[in-house]
């Protein structure tokens, strides 16, 4: 079932056209990396799902209901963590979201057994102190919990690693990771590590549409190889072999790049280092990275 759908979403500010028709389904329970440059709209995007933008054009839906700019209807199957959480920071975690479930009604029982569960499972569950005290990931783990107070449908982050040392963003990752049984996640990064570690959908956003959409394995075949390098361990070997492969390139004294090359074309490489009795160190197919896809992509 789709948790969340864009058709034909159009957004301008003024005169700049931030959404050109962009179209994308989200599933239930899983995870959506949605990444993009800086600017390319992807907090406006956000917003939009959270009806707190208008659409010029086009329609959202979460969990099958239509999103009306100014309710908030469909947000109560929503859970939001933006870019930088604000917090009372006097207060402990277990005051924080204590306050939160009560403003946004939460029974009494529930918000008990609730909130050491999700203080636990955000690993805060020792960390009985005032927020002002906590680093940026212990905030970013709290507004997790906070997100997920209301047992949502969908968890939306924006941007929720950007700001993280490894560390952190390693923590953030496994909960997300952990909570996919029960949530579907859509997070926006420019991290494509995070993206290649957790998501099982990726969306790619630029000139205000999806210029590459769909899982990791469908969006890397979608260009085979990056062709391959050999590495020798002499310069004049490099060379040698350079003027008998033509149109391949120096990556350094010792290493050739042929690029575009498929498997087949290494093979036959390989027969030419034997038959001119060339021994190279390392031989290697290059596959395409998603950084190397996105370069390709937002270069054009
Ligand atoms: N309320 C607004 N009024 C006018 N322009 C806006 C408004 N909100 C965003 N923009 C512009 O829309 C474009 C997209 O911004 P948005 O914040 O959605 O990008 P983003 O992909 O989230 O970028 P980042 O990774 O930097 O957060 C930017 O050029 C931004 O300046």
């Amino acid at each position: 079932m789709e948790m969340l759908t864009l058709s034909n979403v159009s957004k301008r500010f003024g005169s700049h056209q931030i959404l050109n028709d962009l179209s994308f389904q989200v599933s239930e329970n899983t995870i959506y990396g949605f990444i993009g440059e800086n600017g390319a709209g992807k907090t406006t995007t956000m917003k939009m799902i959270l009806g707190l933008y208008s659409v010029d054009s086009g329609v959202i839906q979460v969990n099958g209901e239509r999103v009306t700019y100014g309710q908030t209807n469909t947000n109560r199957y929503i859970g939001y963590l933006p870019d930088v959480p604000e917090f009372y920071g006097y207060m402990t975690p277990t005051e924080y979201l204590r306050l939160c479930g009560e403003i946004t009604g939460v029974a009494e029982s529930q918000i008990k057994n609730r909130i050491p569960e999700l203080l636990e499972l955000v690993g805060l569950e020792k960390a009985n102190k005032r927020i002002q005290g906590f680093s940026r990931g212990m905030k970013q783990r709290l507004g997790i919990a906070q997100a997920l107070l209301n047992k949502p449908k969908i968890l939306i982050c924006d941007e929720p690693t950007s700001a993280l040392d490894p560390i952190g963003r390693k923590e953030i990752i496994d909960i997300l990771q952990s909570i996919k049984k029960q949530t579907t996640v859509i997070f926006s990064t420019h991290i494509l590590s995070d993206v290649e570690r957790i998501c099982d959908e990726i969306g790619l956003l630029h000139n205000g549409t999806l210029a590459l959409n769909g899982t990791l394995e469908e969006i890397r075949n979608m260009r085979k190889s990056d062709g391959f390098m050999i590495e020798f361990d002499k310069v004049d070997d490099a060379k040698n072999f350079a003027n008998i492969y033509m149109g391949c390139e120096f990556l350094s004294g010792t290493e050739l790049s042929f690029n575009g090359k498929t498997k087949e074309d290494m093979m036959a490489a390989m027969r030419l280092l034997y038959e001119n009795q060339i021994y190279p160190v390392k031989i290697e197919m290059r596959e395409p990275t998603l950084e190397s896809l996105f370069l390709e992509v937002v270069s054009k």
